[in-house]
């Protein structure tokens, strides 16, 4: 079938639209806290879900906010949506929120966009720019969650000398990197694959590191949603954090 809109056209339109729609329902909807959150959640979810059968209606969804469905395991093209990822900071009134739009085709991650509506920016992975290099002699620096960050930051810090920047979201964390705000993000202990499988598709584009913090590669699609851990980082770092990771955990914290 052939679409108006190439697949890199719509990710970066259904990352737009729902980043209008999040910033809408923050100012009209009178809500606050985990109210807010919720109806963000869901307006994002209703708006994309509805873009994606209009557009892309022979196509499986992975979704944060719907109903799993084993449809998805023997679909070729798989959409992974996470319609509003950091809800929390999104529902405090921040920035540091992001709308992720991931593409799967058979086996692998081929398109991503990361909206970050509180900066009015979308990176899309087939126009991303290659993230910049590091001033020489800078302190290496570490994205990391505000809200939980987990017990493998301590010793990659350490083995780094690096600073911490703490912020909310997966997407704007990875998006950092890519950025080159930060050199690394790293984390373990908890998430699903749509916190990272649109922001992991820009970093590769980006040519960035991405892997397990066990240094396995990332996959998605796969049964199971969970994907608990992730080391997305400038490629020269990555022999440093993981050998840092393998020296101070047991893999899974
Ligand atoms: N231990 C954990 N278990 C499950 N999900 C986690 C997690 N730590 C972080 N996440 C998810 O990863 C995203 C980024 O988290 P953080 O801002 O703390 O880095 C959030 O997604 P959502 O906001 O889409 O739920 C959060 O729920
Ligand atoms: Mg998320």
């Amino acid at each position: 079938m052939t679409y108006a809109l190439t697949d890199a056209a719509l990710s970066a339109l259904l990352a737009n639209a729902a980043g209008d729609e999040l910033l809408r329902v923050r100012r009209e909807s009178g809500l606050e806290g985990k109210e807010l959150g919720k109806a963000g959640d869901a307006a994002a979810q209703a708006l994309l879900a509805g873009l994606l059968a209009e557009h892309r209606p022979d196509d499986a969804v992975l979704s944060e906010e719907a109903k799993d469905s084993e449809a998805r395991l023997s679909a070729d093209r798989v959409w992974i949506i996470d319609p509003l990822d950091g809800t929390r900071e999104y529902s405090e009134g921040r920035a540091d929120w992001a709308v992720h739009i991931a593409l799967w085709e058979r086996g692998e991650l081929t398109l991503g966009a990361v909206g970050i509506p509180g900066e009015e920016l979308v990176l899309v992975s087939d126009t991303v720019a290659p993230a910049p290099a590091p001033a020489d002699g800078a302190q290496i620096s570490l994205a990391v969650s505000r809200s939980r960050p987990p017990a493998v930051t301590e010793p990659v810090r350490e083995a780094l000398d690096a600073s911490l920047l703490p912020m909310g979201s997966a997407g704007v964390k990875i998006a950092a990197v890519v950025r080159g705000q930060v050199d690394a993000y790293v984390h373990a202990g908890g998430q699903y694959q749509w916190d990272s499988a649109a922001p992991v598709a820009v970093a590769r584009a980006a040519g960035l590191h991405t892997s397990r913090i066990d240094g396995s590669p990332l996959v998605y699609n796969d049964a199971d949603p969970y994907l608990p851990d992730l080391v997305v980082c400038r490629p020269e770092l990555a022999p440093r954090i993981l050998a840092a990771i393998a020296e101070n955990t047991d893999g899974d914290s």
